[in-house]
Parts: C-alpha cells; sequence; structure tokens
C-alpha cells in the first residue's frame, strides 16, 4: 500500500497543494492527470522519497520504487546495455551475472540485442526510453512512479509503449502511479483516474475504470472518457467546461 495522508507543499511562500490523502492499493495502476503546475511531479517525488512534505506523512509498505521521467536520463558515455544494467552494477552485482538478464529484458522491451551496444545519441527517441524503461524494470521494482514517460513521442509509438508497459506491470504484479496530461492514455492504462487542479488546489475528482488496463476497446475508453468531461470539476481541470465543443 502506498498513502499520502493529509500532506502540504509550499514552495518559496507559495502553496503547491495541501491536505491531500490518497491511497494506491497492491497491483494497481493510478494515473495522476491534472493541469500543469497542480502538484503531480511533487506528489510523484515524495513518494519516491526525493522530497519531504512540509506536514502529513507518507505510508509505503513498497521497498524498491523505480522511477521514469519525460526525458530519459540516460547516461550519454555509457551504452545502452551499460545504462539499462545501471542499477544492479551499483547494487555491486557483476556484469557476468546480469548480462543475460539485460539481453532478455531488451528484447521485450523491442530492441534489439546490437542496440545495447550503442550510445544513447545513436539511438531513437522511443529506443531511448525502452532502455530508461529497461533499467526502471531490471531491478526488479515492487513500485514503478511514471513521470508522464511517453509524452514526448508520437501517437503509435506512444500507444506500442503503453501496452508495453502495462503488460509489464501487469506480468510483474507491480503497483504503479503513471503522470499524464493526456485523459486518454491515463484511460486507456489506469485502474484509476486521479484528477488534480489548481482553482481548488489539490484532487478534485476520482474515477474507477471499468475493465482491464491494456484490454479496452478504444470505443470503451472515448466512452468513459466522455462521461468523465461530464463532471464539471473535471472538466474545469482540463479547461473544458463546455463539453459541447469537445
Ligand atoms: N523546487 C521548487 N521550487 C519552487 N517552486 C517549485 C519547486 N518545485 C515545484 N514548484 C512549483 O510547484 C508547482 C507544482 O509543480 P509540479 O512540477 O509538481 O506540477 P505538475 O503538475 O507536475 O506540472 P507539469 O504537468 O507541468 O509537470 C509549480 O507551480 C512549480 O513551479
Amino acid at each position: 500500500m502506498l498513502a499520502w495522508k493529509s500532506v502540504s507543499v509550499s514552495r518559496m511562500g507559495q502553496e503547491i497543494f495541501s491536505d491531500i490523502s490518497l491511497e494506491i492499493g497492491q497491483g494497481k495502476i493510478v494515473s495522476l492527470v491534472g493541469p500543469s503546475g497542480c502538484g503531480k511531479t511533487t506528489l510523484l517525488m515524495i513518494a519516491a522519497g526525493l522530497i519531504d512534505a512540509d506536514s502529513g506523512s507518507l505510508e509505503c509498505d513498497f521497498r524498491n520504487p523505480a522511477m521514469v521521467f519525460q526525458e530519459p536520463r540516460l547516461l550519454p558515455w555509457k551504452r545502452a546495455g551499460d545504462n539499462m544494467a545501471f542499477g544492479l552494477a551499483a547494487r555491486g552485482q557483476r556484469r557476468a551475472d546480469f548480462q543475460h538478464r539485460i539481453g532478455a529484458l531488451a528484447v521485450t522491451l523491442g530492441l534489439d540485442l546490437r542496440d545495447l551496444d550503442k550510445y544513447p545519441h545513436e539511438l531513437s527517441g522511443g529506443m531511448r526510453q525502452r532502455v530508461a524503461l529497461g533499467r526502471a524494470l531490471v531491478i526488479e521494482p515492487d513500485l514503478l512512479l511514471l513521470d508522464e514517460p511517453f509524452s514526448a513521442l508520437d501517437v503509435g509509438l506512444r500507444q506500442e509503449l503503453q501496452d508495453l508497459m502495462v503488460r509489464q506491470i501487469s506480468d510483474r504484479g507491480l503497483t504503479a502511479v503513471f503522470i499524464t496530461h493526456d485523459l486518454i492514455e491515463a484511460a486507456r492504462i489506469s485502474d484509476v483516474i486521479v484528477v488534480m487542479d489548481r482553482h481548488p488546489r489539490g484532487i478534485v475528482y476520482q474515477h474507477q475504470m471499468s475493465g482491464t488496463p491494456g484490454c479496452r476497446a478504444e470505443r470503451d475508453i472515448f466512452n468513459e472518457v466522455g462521461d468523465l468531461l461530464a463532471v464539471p470539476v473535471v472538466a474545469r481541470a482540463f479547461g473544458a467546461q463546455d463539453t459541447d465543443r469537445l
């Protein structure tokens, strides 16, 4: 279980959010959506233990979280394979012990074994993000924290990587928190959608999706997003009060 309890954060005298409480159950994929600056990344950073809240607390039963960011953040002087293995090498594991695992994971993520010998600048944006996903998964996390990992990719590639990610999360029984600006993306991959806003600050709505992530028909996804946007606080968060225009 992961739970933020009455969490508040201010920066430079400005409140980002106050009194947020949210609980995420084991094995669930939860998306945080909402306008820029509403505090999605801040909430995720607290879960990752990278920043502290000013007040409130975090309860986390997970012991091995991994994070994936919008930019792959690969080390440019290391080859793709060494980037993927970074977490294992940092834990003192020997290359001979994990080389096979890296190769198998790379193939699962749609990379060619030869790609592992390339430097980040020799890879496409999609390949770099596959390496970043591999670097997170190879440490066998129990919690995956994803901050807009696919938003820089074009639509087709984004959907392929969403499917791949959902399959990995499901096969490995992971719990995941996923930030996105894209409500359709959230509806495609999540069990629960949490809508945040800036006015009022904080969580304004939570929606339990029907069906299973990665298995929903496109028509059902669009219908459910349409229903969600008919909720006034959600429409307001997405700047779409006039839902007839959507
Ligand atoms: N270290 C910091 N110092 C000052 N202000 C900060 C700091 N970190 C975040 N903020 C401010 O807090 C607010 C929330 O930022 P955050 O990145 O959490 O929002 P977000 O919802 O993830 O936005 P985006 O969707 O644009 O990434 C923003 O107004 C941001 O400028």
